[in-house]
């Protein structure tokens, strides 16, 4: 049983909020904020199969700094607005938490936090296993896991009170489920086992990207990203508590995320942020240009220095560059970019990496940056509505949550978003696992198809799938 060190006085705000939603006759937001004994954030997100199957969720950051768990929908918000999806998210979570009522210490990632993501292309149509998403999807847990970087574990307790609610009900219906999570240790998960593994059209994939890269020699544009997908079938349904458990073993410098919605659950270790806000401060990162890693020191650091003066490579990065500065330059007092790229190292692959730092003007959400940076040239390409044409002619998929941004907002408008590459969606019994890679003028389709296969590899571990 894992122990609530101080406790709030709950009971006094929770009158509060219920009389509150009985004068509004408006759904008013109770959230208490406690502080508990230290938990595995992984043992959390498994205590809560039993009751919250389907309505789960895990991030942690690549620093190490946050973790956040989520059990239960307090309340879900989803948008199917194609031009407006951002917008309308934000609008939705602003006018939510007009009322509401706080409790507890205030701590960053504590309190009232939505946990979601969006589409990569809002135009995309749905494919079956995408069904379960909206083009953006956030849930605001019941009960939310929050782990910062000197591992102090908060609670976070939040409920909708409404007119209707009888308050002692409702408090004490409250209390039990939050023992009950952390009372609940699961027994061993039994694993179920791949039958097979099967490349989407490999071929085609290669003749399609060559296409490509002829349009690209004539000038039409300068980079698209072009992905591809692979299917794992099981033997019965995966969880994806037994997929965190091993990107969190393998990919701990990068954000590990899952977002079940129903029976599906996109899950994924991607390196990629897309935007942080905290305060005024404002992170970006451009990351795209590749190259495999090396089996001695040696190789790798040949490896490192061919990547680092590779012309085709650095054009790749400059373009991400270019984009993510001008666009940071509209929302930001100041921008600082490093005059030349840096390496990111991670376990199969590293990148050419640039950290783009800002102080955003006022009044500004994390979600209004997003809105201004997705999609990026590293997902994307240059220019951005055409390569999103070509990228929805050529790839013959949709690419659902894949590629597009995942992350977390408070309710002071910070929060993060990486962007969720190197992931893939387990639905029923199958895993629909995506990968991509830059392509410009000078692209071969060979080696691009070997690039995907590197950064399929963290997916394919996860989940258990080989490739001959
Ligand atoms: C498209 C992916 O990765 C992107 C493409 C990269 C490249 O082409 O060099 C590098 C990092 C990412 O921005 C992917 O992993 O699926």
């Amino acid at each position: 049983m894992v122990r609530i060190l101080q406790q709030s006085h709950g009971l006094a705000a929770f009158e509060r909020a219920i009389s509150l939603a009985h004068q509004s006759k408006r759904e008013v937001l109770f959230s208490q904020v406690t502080l508990i004994d230290e938990v595995d954030p992984l043992q959390f997100y498994e205590a809560g199969y039993k009751l919250y199957q389907g309505e789960r969720s895990f991030w942690q950051d690549r620093t190490g700094e946050l973790t956040l768990v989520g059990a239960g929908n307090a309340q879900t918000f989803t948008s199917n607005k194609k031009n407006e999806r951002f917008i309308d998210i934000k609008k939705q979570w602003n006018e939510f938490l007009l009322e509401a009522v706080r409790t507890g210490e205030n701590h960053a990632g504590t309190g009232p936090v939505a946990v979601g993501g969006f589409s990569f292309d809002p135009r995309q149509e749905a494919e079956l296993e995408w069904t379960n998403f909206s083009n953006g999807y956030f849930q605001l847990p019941s009960f939310m896991l929050t782990v910062n970087a000197k591992g102090d574990c908060f609670l976070t307790s939040n409920i909708v009170c409404s007119e209707f609610d009888d308050s002692k009900k409702l408090w004490e219906r409250m209390q039990e489920e939050r023992n009950q999570l952390l009372s609940d240790t699961e027994e061993s998960m039994k694993d179920v086992s791949v039958i097979k593994t099967t490349e989407i059209e490999p071929v085609k994939w290669k003749t399609s990207l060559t296409s490509v890269v002829k349009r690209l020699k004539k000038g039409e544009m300068e980079k698209v990203v072009l992905a591809r997908k692979i299917l794992v079938d099981f033997d019965g349904k995966k969880r994806s508590d037994t997929v965190l458990e091993r990107l969190r073993d393998d990919q701990s410098a990068s954000f590990i995320f899952s977002l079940e919605v129903l029976d599906s659950c996109f899950i994924g270790a991607t390196p990629e942020r897309l935007v942080k806000k905290s305060d005024e401060h404002i992170l970006s990162t451009c990351l795209a240009g590749s190259i495999a890693r090396g089996a001695t020191l040696e190789e790798d650091q040949h490896l490192s220095d061919l990547l680092l003066n590779d012309e085709k490579n650095l054009h790749e990065h400059e373009l991400v560059v270019r984009m993510i500065t001008e666009n940071l330059k509209d929302l930001c007092r100041e921008v600082t970019v490093p005059s030349s790229p840096a390496l990111m190292k991670i376990r199969d692959i590293q990148h050419l990496y640039t950290p783009v730092k800002g102080i955003a003007q006022k009044g500004m959400s994390v979600v209004d940056f997003v809105d201004r940076l997705h999609p990026t040239p590293a997902l994307g390409g240059t220019p951005t509505h055409l390569a999103m044409d070509v990228i929805q002619k050529e790839e013959k998929m949709n690419r659902g949550f894949y590629a597009a941004p995942v992350g977390w907002m408070d309710a002071e408008g910070n929060g993060e978003f990486a962007v969720a590459i190197r992931s893939g969606l387990l639905h029923d019994r199958h895993a629909y696992l995506y990968a991509g890679c830059g392509v410009v003028k000078d692209s071969n389709a060979e080696s691009e198809y070997q690039e995907t296969l590197i950064k399929f590899r963290p997916m394919l571990r996860a989940v258990g799938g080989t490739m001959q």
